[in-house]
């Protein structure tokens, strides 16, 4: 037992339940699983808002399902999300609460952190965003020239990147076509250099986009672009103005920066870097999409907030997806969750989710500060469908290893296709065929069957069994892609609370940083650095001696 009274997870009597069913369960084929039961693909689906989530294809029996809800229970999941929606402070080794569900919650409804209701404020930005967003759109703001803003270009790195620009190519249909969007993130100079080259600095606003504005990557490359813009249009100071914004919670160092914290978009310690792109994070995407696209966008998310703060357990759709994590990761030894979205649109998806959930729940402490005793948060990997298919699906089908796998799919291609809505069709069948196949597999006897020579069959079996959740959606609209994150959002969430980790801390990004400040000089100044092991002293002196240092 902790100190909270809280026994540990793997002490809990649910633990022991399915570490037990587990062995019981041993290699129970799909096949079995659908022939003794023909109403499993019906009864194990759930409808949230657009979405529809077949998770039939599965490990899992009723049993399996009532003892992983039970452990949810004991592990006071639900405990732990009612905190987190009543702006209880569970972010607790930054002391802070962690309240993005209350970025997308009506202005109606009160909210409080410290006794504040944090509504109003949270709407004001919002309206800010909205107004400064249009400005932009219908070319009221102008730059320092007088000419129209063609270009933006968002500089963040993490939660100040990531979000937008998955949100970006996601709902580039929405985009308004006569403008450019670029994201820079990267601190290789290369990133910068390839986005702005072939723009005009009169015609670009930059935003830059950092919580602490701090971050080395961002100062750096929003410094950089200073420059560009300043030597673009002969010098003057002053042109900085009307070519950069702001989103931070600091607006010290935003004023520090020489940007006016008039044109600062704020959000607040409470919200995190990776759950941010729904803040003034999201303002690039909001130029690009429009007030109202963004305003649905968030209302798809606040629907799934309220599915996950109120569907029962059997029904709540991010629950279940959290608890068949844990049911792989801890009682089958899955190492990783490969996420397949069949749109080209959602290529950033994967990526985006990468820091949701691995800098979320990549830890091994537990709340309370003991080393953890099981699994944490897996390695989250994947790209659109159809290409994987080309590449890494063959180790999904015949490797030795378990990935379960998220197979998302969507009913309408994007209406401007025209012709090409014609390919959605095949798109579509080879996500339910993948799904078929590796849920189901090709036995040695139906090998046989086609007069396979014997010496190939082994090579040609495939064992099946590999789980795969499908989300199905009606189209990849704002509010969809709203839903979708959201139900991520709360399935780290979940399996966070199940771990006993603080899911909304990130310390394992600090000793890198800090060891890269301290030898940046080494490498520019050949400065001596302290302590440093001869590994890494031999690389820094062979780079310099390439380098002509
Ligand atoms: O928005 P900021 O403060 O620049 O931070 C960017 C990113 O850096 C991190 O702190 C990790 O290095 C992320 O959590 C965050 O999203």
């Amino acid at each position: 037992m902790n100190a909270e009274g809280r026994t540990r997870l793997d002490q809990m009597p649910e633990w022991h339940a399915l570490a037990k069913h587990r062995e019981e369960f041993g290699q129970t084929h799909l096949r079995r699983l659908f022939a003794d039961d023909p109403g499993r693909a019906e009864r194990y689906s759930v409808r949230v808002g657009d979405l529809y989530l077949d998770y039939s294809k599965h490990l899992v029996t009723d049993e399996t399902l009532r003892l992983l809800q039970q452990l949810a229970e004991s592990a006071g999941v639900f405990r732990l999300r009612d905190a987190m929606f009543e702006g209880e402070k569970i972010n607790i080794t930054e002391d802070r609460a962690v309240l993005h569900t209350a970025l997308r919650t009506p202005e109606s409804a009160t909210v409080r952190v410290d006794g504040e209701n944090v509504m109003p404020k949270v709407h004001q930005v919002l309206i800010k965003m909205s107004t400064f967003a249009t400005k932009v759109r219908e070319g009221h703001w102008r730059g320092h020239t007088g000419k129209r803003i063609k270009n933006v270009v968002n500089i963040g790195i993490g939660g100040s990147d990531l979000g937008p620009a998955m949100a970006y190519e996601a709902l580039r249909p929405y985009t308004a076509r006569e403008m450019d969007f670029r994201f820079v993130s990267n601190v290789d100079g290369a990133d910068l250099h390839e986005a702005v080259r072939d723009l005009d600095p009169a015609e670009t606003l930059f935003i830059v986009a950092s919580k602490t504005f701090t971050t080395i990557e961002t100062i750096t490359n929003a410094k950089a672009a200073r420059a560009w813009l300043l030597e673009g249009l002969g010098g003057e100071e002053s042109a900085v103005a009307a070519h950069f914004v702001a989103v931070s919670t600091n607006a010290e160092k935003v004023a520090e920066f020489g940007i006016n914290t008039d044109n600062m978009f704020e959000f607040w310690d409470w919200v995190g870097g990776r759950y941010s792109y729904d803040s003034a994070i999201g303002l690039s995407l909001m130029v690009a999409i429009g007030p109202q696209c963004f305003g649905d966008m968030l209302a798809g998310f606040h629907l799934v907030d309220e599915h996950f703060r109120t569907a029962s357990p059997e029904a709540n759709a991010p629950l279940l997806l959290g608890l068949l994590g844990v049911w792989y990761g801890n009682f089958h030894d899955a190492q990783s969750h490969a996420v397949l979205p069949y749109s080209h649109y959602l290529s950033r998806f994967t990526a985006y989710l990468q820091q949701l959930d691995m800098e979320s729940n990549g830890k091994s402490t537990e709340r309370e500060g003991r080393p953890v005793n099981w699994q944490t948060g897996p390695v989250v990997w994947g790209t659109p469908g159809t290409n994987g298919q080309h590449a890494y699906y063959q180790l999904l089908h015949q490797g030795t290893k378990m990935i379960p796998a998220d197979l998302i799919g969507f009913v309408e291609p994007v209406a401007e296709l025209g012709a090409l809505r014609d390919q959605h069709d095949l798109l579509m069948a080879n996500l339910f065929a993948q799904g078929q196949a590796l849920a189901f597999g090709k036995s040695e006897e139906e090998v046989r069957a086609e007069g396979v020579s014997e010496a190939q069959v082994p090579h040609r079996t495939f064992p099946g069994n590999r789980p795969t959740t499908t989300i199905l959606a009606t189209e990849l609209s704002p509010s969809v892609l709203g839903q979708l994150i959201a139900l991520y959002e709360h399935k780290v969430f979940v399996q966070g609370a199940i771990w006993n980790i603080d899911s909304f801390d990130q310390w394992g990004v600090e000793l890198g940083k800090a060891l890269a400040k301290r030898l940046e000089p080494a490498l520019t100044e050949g400065a001596e650095v302290a302590g440093l092991d001869r590994s890494t002293a031999t690389l820094v002196e062979r780079y310099r001696e390439l380098r002509g240092r």
